[in-house]
């Protein structure tokens, strides 16, 4: 029974990352997974990009859909001002383990919640369980499928405000069509996309940055 994917992830950053330097995280995983083993991370090409939305929004309320090993989780928290908080959403119980290990090298734990179940039973209770009013910024990374059905159910739940950005990875690879067409086609929603390339590939990808207008 040899290790996972994220076990090994986890590896080399406690070999090679600075216990409480979120960006030595963040370099120590792009170097794992450039050069030894690829991974579902955002990357640092489209990560250069969520950063400048990060910097442009100045969000105090954070919610992330797909922790995975938390890569992206600590990009964004570390860009966060004193107050921000983070709250990202994982549904797989090894990954999450892995990810707050991730976090708790970074020493952004205090910045970040992890909350471990499914999008469709969380989502309805993130107002009552954490005093969250509205977000101003989602970071979308989870399951393609679920992207759409997600952001509906997150306007019905009153968690979108006019002005709430939602920043989705993958919409070209391997891409979210009925999301884009969505974002792009609804009068409740600016949408603009960002080229980019697939992480740690030269495949085609991008992310789409959509404000709610309400
Ligand atoms: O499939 C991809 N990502 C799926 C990512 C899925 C991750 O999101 C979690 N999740 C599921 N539901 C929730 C929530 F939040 F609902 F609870 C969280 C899953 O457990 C998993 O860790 C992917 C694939 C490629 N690729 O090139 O194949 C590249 C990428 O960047 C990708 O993100
Ligand atoms: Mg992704």
């Amino acid at each position: 029974t040899g290790s996972t994917r994220p076990q090994r992830i986890l590896r080399a950053v406690q070999k090679n990352a600075t216990r409480g330097d979120p960006c030595s995280v963040v370099k120590a995983i792009d170097d794992y997974c450039r050069h030894k083993e690829w991974a579902m991370n955002v990357g640092d090409e489209k990560g250069c990009i969520v950063d400048s939305v990060v910097s442009e929004v100045k969000p105090t309320a954070v919610l992330e859909l797909g922790t995975y090993c938390a890569y992206s989780t600590v990009r964004i928290a570390s860009l966060l001002s004193p107050n921000a908080k983070l709250i990202t959403l994982e549904f797989n119980s090894d990954y999450a383990a892995i990810a707050r290990e991730v976090i708790a090298w970074a020493g952004l734990q205090d910045k970040i919640q992890l909350v471990e179940g499914a999008s469709g039973e969380w989502i309805p209770r993130l107002k009552e369980e954490f005093g969250i009013e509205t977000f101003d910024l989602i970071f979308l990374d989870h399951w393609k499928d679920r992207y759409l059905p997600d952001t509906k159910l997150l306007e019905k739940c009153g968690l979108l405000r006019p002005g709430t950005v939602l920043l989705a990875d993958n919409v070209i690879c391997p891409g979210t069509p009925d999301y884009l067409d969505y974002v792009r086609n609804s009068q409740q929603y600016k949408s603009k996309f960002f080229k980019s390339h697939l992480e740690y590939t030269q495949e085609e990808d991008g992310l789409e940055k959509s404000v709610f207008l309400g």
